[in-house]
């Protein structure tokens, strides 16, 4: 066994010889459920074994702390593409976007690997572990619902839901203290929109806490519960059996199991609802999210050439939306938030723009044609793009080679692509690109609070033209996301709303604000210091990794009336 991975190991370093770009070796494949189990323990080692070391002995870690690692690993090899030699298989790691541009739209050549992103098949097949007829057949489905209809409902909807909020906020002083905002917020807020919007569900509203959801008859768990213990444990419940699982001493594992099932049953009582109306009321005009599955999924009504649905097939795809959609949107939009806060001046900036364009207008007059484009294109927009650049919910997605093939570097030099090469677009790193984003803070020392990239945060770039050549948050070509004017739409929805009566405000440590009034006596000057630095800090060092990165250490803030805020 072991002469055949050394001899893996020294074709793989062959080829990367042959391809014209450096290569360092790694142990590792993402591909391989060791990687998935690696993650953790590698994870903690970073933190206590210094990264520059770390880098040094091996670059490999890299996969391992994508987003932590941002451009350093690529600035320290010299090099904006290497690959990574594996007995598994070989990996490019690249942030050059002239070659990414390449991988993402010559479909022939590059595949989605599908073998990896098989982690989200835990109910069914679906739309993002599939290729070829399959993958045309579930877009086919699923593209026309992202429409212009659509859009309106979502802006309708995600208004809606914010103004909720932002009542319980009018109304009461301590429900506007956020301590942890992907999970007290933003998750449950985004959830209410997409459960709507895809499912028809009104979620039914806790009396005391419009962002609390109840559980209704039949279920332990709450609709927002349910989802959350499967995505939090998404790889347990992929790798591991489910009776063993619902057997399992540890307490995360039962609760992942019983989150399977509960999401499960959620989703066969919505299908089932879906479809015994439709029974009645046959022919829909503009059927929503779910119809068009159930639809497609009834051997009666499907048309030439289209094969039905599989029951396995709707359920997989109804949890891929509805993961896709819902993880991202809520972790860019807690990003934001925390962003803000740090910010108070781009507060400012934004808050007059939404005085620009919406004036003192009721919300219910709000337009999704005309005020959506007018706030997209201007600050709010820049707003967004900022956020994704530094804090993308995805650090990287790949390809596969499906051929021996070549591409080109920025620099005009052809590299040769082995056949079965995962390239792994470096997404976070593309974002801290010295080359593609002119610096808005001075580049300081290794100490981890210059390293985070909260200091960089510049809205402003992204009203100058030059900026943006490198971004494309939402992918490119034949795959890219179908969810981007979805989320843009709810996202400009939601900040609109909140900040156009409302301000965020660090709450400073109270150990600080204990030395602050002590005998030393720093004042309140030296205290909001203290708290915008322990925040630049949670913003790199607090990061927590699952299917993407999201703000796991906590910076707590407050939400306090506009005309308050000083
Ligand atoms: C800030 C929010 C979002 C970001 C940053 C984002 C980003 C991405 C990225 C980078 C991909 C990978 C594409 C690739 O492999 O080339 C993707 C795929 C996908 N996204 Fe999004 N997305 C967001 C929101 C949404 C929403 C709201 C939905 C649905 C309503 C959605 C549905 C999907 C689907 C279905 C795919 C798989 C496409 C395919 O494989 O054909 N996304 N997204």
């Amino acid at each position: 066994q072991i002469c055949i991975l050394c001899w893996n190991l020294g074709k793989q370093v062959q080829q990367a010889r042959c391809s014209g770009l450096p290569y360092c070796l790694s142990p590792v494949h993402v591909m391989n459920v060791a990687y998935w189990f690696l993650l953790a323990p590698m994870v903690a080692l970073d933190r206590s074994i210094s990264m520059k070391r770390v880098q040094k002995w091996a670059p490999w870690t890299v996969v391992l702390r994508i987003w932590q690692a941002g451009y350093t690993v690529f600035r320290d090899l010299g090099t904006d593409s290497f690959f990574l030699c594996s007995p598994s298989g070989p990996m490019l790691l690249t942030c050059d976007v002239h070659l990414v541009k390449q991988v993402l739209t010559r479909a022939h050549d590059f595949h989605a690997p599908v073998d990896v992103l098989g982690l989200y098949n835990i109910y069914g097949p679906t739309l993002a572990a599939s290729e070829g007829e399959q993958w045309r057949l579930y877009r086919r489905i699923t593209t026309p619902f992202f429409n212009q209809k659509t859009y309106g409902k979502v802006w309708k909807e995600s208004l809606d839901k914010a103004e909720r909020l932002c009542a319980q906020w009018s109304h009461g002083n301590d429900d506007a203290r956020v301590a942890d905002v992907k999970e007290q917020l933003m998750s449950k807020l985004n959830l209410r929109v997409i459960a709507k919007i895809f499912y028809d569900q009104e979620l039914p509203y806790d009396a005391e806490n419009a962002m609390k959801d109840a559980a209704p008859p039949g279920h332990a768990l709450t609709f927002s519960e349910a989802i959350n213990a499967v995505l939090s444990q998404l790889a347990t419940v992929f790798s591991v059996p489910k009776w063993l699982l619902a057997r399992s001493p540890f307490e995360s594992h039962k609760k992942a199991c019983q989150g399977f099932v509960e999401w499960q049953q959620y989703m066969v009582e919505m299908r089932n609802s879906v479809q015994s109306r439709l029974e009645s009321a046959k022919q829909k005009e503009e059927p929503y999210f779910l119809e068009s599955l159930v639809i497609a999924s009834d051997t009666a009504s499907s048309r030439d050439g289209i094969r039905p649905l599989t029951e396995a097939e709707v359920l997989g795809n109804m949890f891929f939306y509805v993961m896709a959609g819902f993880d991202t949107t809520s972790t860019t939009l807690s990003f934001v938030f925390l962003l803000l806060a740090l910010y108070p001046s781009v507060q400012t900036q934004l808050q007059q723009e939404l005085d620009r364009v919406l004036g003192p207008r009721a919300t219910c007059t709000w337009d999704a044609n005309k005020d959506v484009p007018d706030l997209l294109n201007g600050y709010l927009g820049a707003v967004i793009s900022e956020t994704l650049r530094l804090y993308h919910p995805v650090s990287w997605y790949a390809r596969k080679a499906v051929r021996d093939t070549t591409v080109t570097t920025a620099s005009g030099a052809t590299c040769r692509i082995p056949n079965d090469t995962i390239i792994m677009i470096d997404v976070a790193a593309i974002g801290r690109h010295p080359g593609y984003w002119s610096p808005s803070t001075t580049p300081g020392d290794d100490t981890s609070i210059e390293q985070s990239p909260a200091r960089d945060f510049n809205p402003a770039r992204w009203l100058d033209p030059t900026d943006k050549a490198a971004a494309f948050p939402f992918s490119a070509g034949h795959r890219m996301c179908p969810g981007k004017r979805f989320a843009e739409v709810e996202m400009c929805a939601i900040l609109a709303r909140v900040f156009s009566q409302f301000s965020l405000r660090l709450e400073a440590n109270p150990a600080d604000v204990l030395e602050a009034e002590g005998p030393t006596g720093h004042g309140k000057a030296w205290l909001e210091q203290r708290s915008r630095e322990r925040a630049t800090e949670a913003l790199y060092e607090g990061m927590g990794f699952g299917h993407g990165i999201y703000p796991k250490m906590h910076v707590p803030f407050r939400i306090v009336p506009r005309t308050k805020a000083g």
